[in-house]
């Protein structure tokens, strides 16, 4: 089970998250997050990583030459897209990305591509909000292309075992009290707990 934590928005706390077991961290390129990152900063903190610790950037709505500026300023590995209004191309993105599926209901989860996606719960603010996707709506669909998000925290992981998820994504799961700041025990018990997982 992969993991990838988002929301990073100091060296201590990607440090700590890749000490813990991180096999990925997330940038948050959306300015109205309180997990926003400036560029220049993310960028900072990449440079600073070990080897094998993938760097995402996440948007939400922008359009493909800010995505590509901005992983290649903020030397992001992958771009986590969050493309509502379905514009992009996804052609002229010279980044590996992945797309966000903001589910609504089961159906949102039926007829897609055959590549990775990862899946999220639908709340306005686009996302960070530790708000849960119903898990039975993955009952009978192949999860092995899906990186789960959405209110996953140590208290309920051990529910989506046996689904088969490629990977989970969490944020503020593994949160201090301050939004934007990660709580290192919170993070070694939930990269404990997904490699248990199948
Ligand atoms: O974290 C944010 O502030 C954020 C802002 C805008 C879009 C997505 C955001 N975060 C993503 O939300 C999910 C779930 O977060 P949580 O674990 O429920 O807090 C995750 O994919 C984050 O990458």
């Amino acid at each position: 089970m992969r993991v990838k934590i988002c929301g990073i928005t100091n060296l201590q706390d990607a440090l700590e998250a890749v000490n813990a077991g991180a096999n990925a961290l997330g940038f948050v390129f959306y300015k109205k997050s309180p997990r926003y990152i400036e560029p220049l900063k993310a960028k900072e903190i990449a440079e600073k990583l070990p080897p094998f610790v993938q760097t995402v950037g996440l948007f939400v709505n922008e359009n493909e030459e800010f995505i590509n500026q901005i992983c290649f300023d903020a030397k992001m590995q992958l771009a986590q897209i969050i493309d509502d209004f379905d514009v992009l191309n996804y052609e002229k993105i010279s980044f590996k990305y992945i797309k966000v599926i903001r589910a609504k209901e089961k159906k949102d989860l039926l007829n897609l591509n055959k590549e990775y996606y990862l899946v999220d719960a639908f709340v306005d603010s686009f996302g960070g909000e530790g708000k849960r996707i119903a898990l039975d709506w993955f009952e009978s669909i192949d999860c092995s292309k899906f990186i789960l998000a959405g209110g996953l925290t140590t208290k309920n992981l051990k529910e989506i075992n046996g689904f088969g998820f490629y990977g989970v994504d969490v944020s503020s799961g593994v949160e201090s009290e301050v939004k934007g700041i990660k709580d290192r025990q919170k993070m070694i018990d939930f990269v404990k707990e997904a490699n248990e997982i199948k």
